[in-house]
């Protein structure tokens, strides 16, 4: 299977369409006097129709800077969603996709939904063409359990 595909913002589907759109209006919001770097992201649960958001929030002291990703789980999660269906992350870098850092995969893989994975959808600012993928092709072979009664 291919890692992604490259899709025009049209023709994808309208719950997608808001998703991006949401994650484009939090990322008005992103507190990145540092970097400069504005991220914003939105998740669908599984059986929700609520979007969660957030956005990236920097710290002088740069290691407890949050990404977008990041800062939209514990929104989701305190609502009572531990399973995800699908995420929108929108940023520009240099014109091109801004794909989630390696924690917040792993933190979204905390949260696949019942297939598995979770459908990522990556956009620029201007919302005309969508880079689609799934969880499972950012991070494959990911570590999502463990034998808590194997001896150490
Ligand atoms: O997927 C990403 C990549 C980067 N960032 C943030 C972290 C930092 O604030 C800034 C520069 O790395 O962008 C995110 O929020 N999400
Ligand atoms: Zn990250």
């Amino acid at each position: 299977m291919e890692n992604f595909k490259i899709l025009n913002f049209n023709l994808l589907n309208p719950i997608v369409q808001n998703l991006i759109k949401e994650a484009a209006e939090v990322r008005k919001k992103a507190y990145c006097t540092y970097s400069h770097f504005a991220v914003g992201a939105a998740i669908l649960a599984e059986g929700g129709d609520k979007v969660y958001t957030g956005c990236n929030i920097e710290n002088v002291a740069y290691s407890p800077t949050i990404c977008a990703e990041r800062s939209a789980v514990p929104k989701a999660v305190e609502d009572g969603h531990l399973k995800f269906e699908m995420v929108a992350v929108v940023a520009n870098s240099d014109g091109s996709y801004t794909a989630p850092c390696g924690v917040c995969r792993q933190t979204l893989a905390e949260f696949r939904g019942s297939n598995g994975d979770i459908d990522i959808y990556l956009s620029k600012p201007e919302m005309d063409q969508v880079l689609v993928t799934k969880l499972s092709q950012l991070l494959p072979l990911s570590f999502v359990s463990f034998n808590k009664d194997v001896d150490f």
